[in-house]
């Protein structure tokens, strides 16, 4: 089985993320940039860290109107990501014409609840339940949406798992059992996420921030 770990090159500097994931190439099984990295160097910075010869997965998170939407999937189908994150908020039509936009090669994937939200905030965001109901909800409109799968945290990925077979579950908010959280809220650890179905387990600080980044991976990597 392949290394499902992705490294978040949450980065600014293009040298520097070139240089970790040089580093850590041997144990992660791809390299994650968002939007911090693709805000700063674009297409050139996603062309130059692709050279360090592992699958990009484009983590813009895509949400407006579907036309715009399905825009941006045309503009960087040129870059072939292995995947590319929507926000399954922005409905089903929208995540239908991401997907019609997308390579055939690319995963679409829609995040439903981010990480760094909770109960409290599916409150004072006037959503209806928990945010274990909300990611349930919105997993089953992507589903239906033909989406190749989803974005949620380790504790829903299992019930998601049961309800969408084929589905295709990218896992953040990861941490080790003595991982500083940081401003995640639904975190588990890699091992938990991996056992609970997650396709992709997305790490960034727990190895990047770490003092020797290629023993950080190593660990994680032994604990799957
Ligand atoms: O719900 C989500 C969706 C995406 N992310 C992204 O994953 C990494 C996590 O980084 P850590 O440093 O391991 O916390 C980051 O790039 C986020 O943008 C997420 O955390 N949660």
């Amino acid at each position: 089985m392949s290394n499902p770990i992705y490294l978040a090159l949450d980065l600014p500097r293009l040298d520097a993320a070139i240089a970790l994931a040089q580093k850590v190439k041997g144990h992660v099984g791809g390299l994650k940039l968002g939007l911090e990295f693709f805000c700063a160097h674009g297409h050139h910075g996603v062309h130059e860290v692709a050279k360090v010869g592992l699958p990009i997965f484009l983590d813009l998170k895509l949400h407006d109107i579907p036309n715009t939407v399905a825009g941006a999937m045309q503009s960087i189908h040129v870059l072939e990501p292995a995947i590319v994150t929507i926000h399954a908020g922005g409905g089903r039509a929208m995540m239908e014409d991401a997907k019609a936009a997308a390579g055939e090669h690319t995963k679409v994937v829609a995040v439903t609840v981010l990480t760094s939200l909770d109960d409290g905030d599916m409150a004072s965001m006037g959503v209806g339940g928990s945010a274990y109901d909300q990611a349930l909800r919105l997993a089953d409109l992507a589903q239906e949406a033909g989406l190749d799968g989803i974005v949620c945290s380790g504790h829903e990925v299992a019930a998601i798992h049961k309800r969408w077979k084929k589905g295709y579950f990218v896992v953040p908010g990861l941490r080790p059992a003595d991982g500083t959280l940081g401003d995640q809220k639904r975190a588990v650890t890699p091992r938990a996420a991996r056992d609970a179905g997650a396709s992709v387990l997305v790490i960034g600080r727990p190895i990047s921030r770490a003092e020797d980044p290629v023993a950080a991976a190593r660990a994680i990597e032994a604990t799957l």
